[in-house]
């Protein structure tokens, strides 16, 4: 049968915009790698997500799979498929993951009438997806979305215990394995660095999904080797979780509709080419697909943008702006509300020399690859860590501080932004950061980059050798 000689490849990624776009980038990857006559992408998803996933995989072979969603879940409103339709995040994460493990006997019945598979790339939130590739004999490697460095220092912190007998929110504390490196407790999720029983149900979810990654075969990392050789190299050393960095995933091939002609232009981007046409450089200012910042910390932005005096779009989720702010910054700002903009092609326009970020891990990716240097602004997850790796590692960011309660005041963000714009500190941050950017367009390059050979060995790896 030709499908027992294929490589046959099952993605299955959380549903939250932020892991599902790096999980289809890797789809993307998978099916324009030179093997591609021999690989086949199965994707599942849920209904609702499904529009999402068809439109990012757009021109490509990759076959979608929709299970239906579980329904009638205390505390999750129905019709909610995705976190960022959720109307807390951060307090609904737990039952919201929780759920998705209804959907594993329909996943298996799916699984056991397709081809057989090679391998799967699972999301590590969806834990036991684990089971279902034992149960069918089939590797899973788990993905996260993230780079090598923050699951590394998490880690120690969590093992060590680091950070529990400290009082104080910012006082710094070495990780024995990176020395130089500093934590405080304010960069970290609240609570996660004391014991909990283990009845919690948001620790129970940790451990379940710890344990499921370390019976996987591999991980899988939207990094490359020269990003962060350091932390690769020690995650190759001291874990048995073999370790593949593969990214940047977002410089994998564009939809076709990128490449092909030009759709009707939205008015954001028609925006930036005036400034363009000017010779006027813009600030671009987004958190992420879902993030919550209180009314004050929007407040303070706000305003701290108006005292820069510099031209910004901002891409504003959820949240409401004070009165009369967009009257009073004129021509000079534009602001998108709750619209879904193409991130990676406003990063990439010619005007835009700066990204006021809240440092998830793909915007990171995509400023860095677009050459464009950072204004770190972490506000929840493992963006803190983020933020360490780009500022203190990479040098490629500058990061605004916190008052001590916990806000960020308009001066702060005023002068970090000048500073990035129009500074000293600004001109070798873009210096550092159009190095990396080169470097990152070289990982992927065919035949010779270091993670398109780490893709090539995984899938040798993983199918017996097929296309050597
Ligand atoms: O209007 C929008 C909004 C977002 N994006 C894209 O959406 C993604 C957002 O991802 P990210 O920057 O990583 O932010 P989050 O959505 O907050 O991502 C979650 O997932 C990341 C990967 O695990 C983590 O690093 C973050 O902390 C976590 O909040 C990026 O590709 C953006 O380009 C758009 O294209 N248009």
């Amino acid at each position: 049968m030709e499908s027992e000689k294929k490589v046959h490849v099952v993605l299955f990624p959380y549903m939250s915009k932020g892991h599902m776009i790096p999980m289809l980038q890797l789809a993307r990857l998978l099916l324009s790698h030179s093997f591609n006559k021999d690989i086949s992408v199965t994707v599942f998803t849920t209904p609702l997500n499904r529009p999402f996933v068809a439109d990012s995989l757009s021109g490509t072979k990759a076959t979608i799979i929709t299970l239906p969603f579980p329904k009638n879940v205390p505390e999750i409103p129905p019709g909610v498929e995705c976190t960022d339709k959720l109307p807390s995040i951060s307090s609904l994460y737990v039952p919201f993951t929780r759920a998705t493990k209804s959907m594993q006997p329909d996943f298996e019945r799916e699984l056991t009438s397709l081809p057989r598979v090679s391998f799967m790339v699972s999301d590590g939130f969806l834990w036991w997806t684990l089971e279902s590739a034992l149960k069918l004999g089939f590797p899973r490697l788990v993905f996260l979305g993230m780079n090598c460095m923050s699951p590394s220092i998490l880690d120690s912190v969590f093992k060590n215990q680091l950070l529990s007998n400290v009082k104080s929110e910012t006082e710094a504390v070495a990780v024995p394995e990176f020395p130089w490196i500093k934590v405080r407790k304010c960069d970290f999720v609240e609570d996660m660095f004391d014991t909990k029983p283990t009845t919690d149900p948001g620790f129970e979810l940790i451990l379940d999904q710890c344990a499921s990654m370390s019976q996987s075969q591999g991980i899988i990392f939207n990094t490359f080797d020269d990003l962060e050789p350091v932390f690769i190299d020690f995650y190759k050393r001291t874990r048995e979780l073999k370790p593949w960095a593969l990214g940047p995933l977002c410089l994998g091939k564009h939809s076709l509709e990128d490449e092909g002609a030009e759709k009707v232009k939205s008015v954001w981007m028609k925006w930036l080419d005036e400034k363009r046409d000017k010779g006027c450089y813009v600030l671009y200012v987004a958190f992420g697909s879902q993030s919550e910042i209180s009314r004050e910390q929007v407040e303070e932005i706000a305003l701290g943008l108006e005292e820069s005096k510099v031209n910004f779009l901002w891409v504003v989720k959820g949240s409401e702006i004070g009165k009369g702010f967009e009257e009073r910054v004129g021509e000079r700002g534009m602001v998108v509300k709750d619209e879904w903009v193409d991130q990676r092609k406003i990063l990439e326009h010619e005007s835009v020399r700066g990204f006021l970020s809240h440092c998830g891990w793909n915007s990171l990716m995509e400023s860095i690859c677009a050459e464009v240097p950072i204004l770190a602004f972490p506000v929840a997850a493992e963006q803190p860590l983020n933020a360490m790796l780009v500022v203190e590692e990479l040098r490629v960011a500058e990061r605004v501080a916190a008052a001590s309660d916990g806000v960020v005041r308009r001066g702060e963000v005023a002068e970090k932004v000048k500073e990035l714009m129009e500074g000293e500190k600004g001109k070798e941050l873009r210096r550092n950061v159009e190095v990396y950017g080169k470097k990152a367009k070289k990982a992927l390059e065919e035949g010779v980059g270091s993670s398109w050979k780490n893709l090539k060995n995984l899938i040798n790896e993983f199918c017996n050798n097929i296309g050597t």
